[in-house]
């Protein structure tokens, strides 16, 4: 059915437990800063767009937050945003890390998987197999299939770009022929000013320990655009607990310089422009457990009327 000038096209699910490395391959494929990727588990939480185009295909990915055992509401409302994002796609990206055992939340992705839509075609991208040897690898492609008989396995490192190449000629044949349905010079739907608060966001985690992060939301306040000269971005960094306030601020405003010249850093990368950017720190209690601060904060609350 496939000849040279079939175009194929359609929506990729990435899924997989956190810290599999989701981000990390994404952001291998489109080239270019788009998704959080960080060491700690959980810093991806919206859905996120990219798309990638080229003379055979036009590949949509929607990047899920990880599934995971919720403990608290934005937890309910990332997997309720992760299930929801399966029903709508054309091919499901299941990546896993090979360098460990399958997991409990792997086997807990699997039931979905056949839940939700046993027709729909997964692929089963065994990532981080550049910390294995071939030995590893079979044993670990063998327990991983066993959760999903149905997936077709591939074997990639998303850190080293090994079996990339493979893994795009698999996602391009396995969408269905379709048109092109974006302009060609889209790399990614959301606002850069998403991207932003995200990069923020990982700034924070890299310089700050513990829990801290993960108390933590970023609202851009303002993005301005300055033509020649760049962008102007403020934006507001929301901790659950004074005490966490002034570690994020940091001794004469120490910290927050930090994370501010990292983020502005990844920012301008990302958008090829020059940023300035002012942060703040507001302290705004428990507002991981209340809705009007999580739609304060973009995560759209779903099964609401
Ligand atoms: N050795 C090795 N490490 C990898 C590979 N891919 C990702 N990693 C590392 O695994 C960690 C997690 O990667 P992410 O891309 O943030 O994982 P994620 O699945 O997007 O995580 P969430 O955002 O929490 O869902 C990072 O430290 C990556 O550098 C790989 O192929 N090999």
């Amino acid at each position: 059915m496939t000849s040279e000038s079939v175009f194929h096209s359609g929506y990729v699910t990435l899924i997989g437990r956190p810290n599999v490395g989701k981000s990390t391959l994404l952001n291998a494929i489109l080239k270019q800063k788009v998704a959080a990727v960080s060491p700690r588990p959980q810093t991806t939480r919206k859905r996120q767009l990219g798309i990638l185009t080229d003379d055979s295909a036009q590949i949509i990915f929607i990047d899920t937050p990880g599934i995971h055992k919720p403990h608290h509401k934005l937890g309910e409302f990332m997997n309720e945003s992760a299930t929801d994002t399966l029903l709508d796609a054309d091919l499901i990206l299941w990546v896993v890390d090979a360098s460990e055992a399958p997991h409990e939340e792997d086997f807990l992705i699997a039931n979905r998987l056949n839940a939700i839509r046993a027709d729909l075609p997964v692929i089963l991208a065994l990532n981080k197999v550049d910390t294995l040897n071939a030995e590893q690898i079979a044993e670990r492609r063998e327990k991983f299939t066993a959760l999903y008989p149905n997936a077709r396995p591939i074997e990639i490192s998303a850190l080293t770009g090994a079996g990339q190449s493979s893994l795009m000629d698999l996602l391009i044949s396995s969408l269905p022929a379709g048109p092109k349905y974006f302009p060609e010079d889209t790399v990614t739907d959301l606002y850069e000013r998403d991207i932003a608060a995200d990069l923020i966001r990982e700034a924070a985690l890299v310089h700050l320990r513990d829990e801290i992060p993960h108390a933590m939301a970023v609202r851009i306040d303002e993005y301005l655009e300055r033509g020649e000269t760049g962008a102007k971005i403020s934006a507001t960094l929301f901790v659950e607990r004074d005490s966490q306030k002034g570690i994020v601020i940091g001794k004469g405003g120490s910290m927050l310089k930090e994370i501010g010249s990292t983020a502005r850093k990844e920012i301008e990368r990302m958008s090829g422009r020059k940023v300035f950017l002012d942060l703040r720190v507001k302290t705004s209690l428990n507002w991981r457990n209340d809705p009007h601060a999580l739609r304060l904060f973009g995560f759209e609350i779903q099964n609401e009327e």
